[in-house]
């Protein structure tokens, strides 16, 4: 487990991480979200010690980062800032962490096929794509089988399959019992992955909840609706806590229940349904307005970014 407590960090008059509170569970993924310049990566360095707080603090497995004997098999981390000689391979670069952690060699072979790197292990790093810079990032988060994994942005710069592959892999590491964080800045792909979400702005905690939660007051259940029989649709929908609103012909939009019910009840009655899709949309919309006010930079009118006041 992650403890986050009252964390705090100033750098000179400005406060990038403010009292914060949170912690990520074990068997669980929580998605650690926020704009650019929230303080994520800030905090994320200061949970395994590479930045001091200024108050407050942050256990793993219920100590200090410092204090662990062997903290690789605690924590795996993947962190934005890392360092790997560009004249290694991935498999020596591997290799070196392994021996210095005490690491046996087997386990180098485990993570570069867990991570898909086979055939390209023995290619020099600096060589190394984006996506097989993150892949192999991983793999060394992952070297010491550790309890807790924390990834900073793990899918930048990775292909849909590689998404998709970060995806299913964080699922598994939770669903064997260990404690999952990743940050990102995006909403939907989070919620795709996350159980619990803590979302910060300007360093200060926004929200607190799990994804269902979120999900359920963001769109409130939202699903669009097209149907050449929309009289017909709206009635056999209607009800006293359900919402049906149209916005051109042939389309509603209702909220107050699932698709899954819309499109049973349309099948129970023969009633056509040519398209049906939950709002995850407004997933992103809820996060934008959530931290509308915590955003650090944001587009101007003629698109050069500026300070928000
Ligand atoms: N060493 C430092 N000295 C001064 N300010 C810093 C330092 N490190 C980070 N900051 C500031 O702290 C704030 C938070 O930065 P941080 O990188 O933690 O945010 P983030 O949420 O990870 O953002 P991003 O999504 O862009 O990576 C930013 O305003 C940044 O400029």
């Amino acid at each position: 487990m992650i403890e986050v407590r009252e964390l705090t960090k100033r750098y000179g008059d400005k406060t990038v991480v403010d009292h914060l509170s949170f912690t990520a569970e074990p068997g669980e993924v929580t998605g650690f979200l926020g704009p650019n310049g929230a303080g994520k990566s800030t905090t994320m360095r200061m949970i395994v010690g590479l930045d001091a707080p200024t108050g407050g603090s942050a256990t793993v497995g219920g100590k200090a980062y410092a204090e662990h004997a062997a903290p690789l098999q605690e924590i795996g981390t993947l962190l934005e800032a890392k360092s790997v000689h560009p004249g290694r391979s991935a498999r020596g670069h591997l290799m070196a962490l392994a021996h210095t952690h005490g690491i046996p060699r087997r386990r180098v072979d485990e993570v570069i096929e867990l991570a898909g790197l086979t055939s390209v292990a023995g290619r020099r790093v600096g060589a190394f794509s984006l996506g097989m810079g993150q892949r192999l990032g991983i793999a060394a988060a992952l070297l010491g089988d550790p309890a807790i994994v924390m990834l900073d942005e793990p899918v930048n710069g990775l292909d849909p399959e590689g998404v998709l592959w970060v995806r299913t892999l964080l699922r598994e590491l939770a669903d064997d019992g260990r404690a999952v964080m990743l940050s990102s800045h995006l909403m939907s792909e989070t919620a795709m992955i996350a159980d619990h979400l803590v979302i910060i702005g300007r360093g200060r905690l926004l929200a607190d909840t799990t994804v269902d939660d979120f999900t359920r007051e963001a769109g409130g259940g939202g699903v669009k609706v097209r149907t050449p029989d929309v009289l017909r649709l709206r009635s056999l929908l209607s009800g006293p806590d359900v919402s049906i609103t149209s916005s051109s012909p042939g389309e509603l939009l209702v909220t107050g229940r699932e698709a899954r019910e819309i499109g049973t009840i349309a099948a129970e009655h023969g009633v056509v349904l040519h398209e049906l899709t939950p709002q995850a949309v407004s997933l992103e919309a809820a996060f934008m307005d959530l931290t509308r006010d915590a955003v650090e930079y944001r587009s101007a009118p003629a698109g050069t970014e500026r300070k928000a006041a």
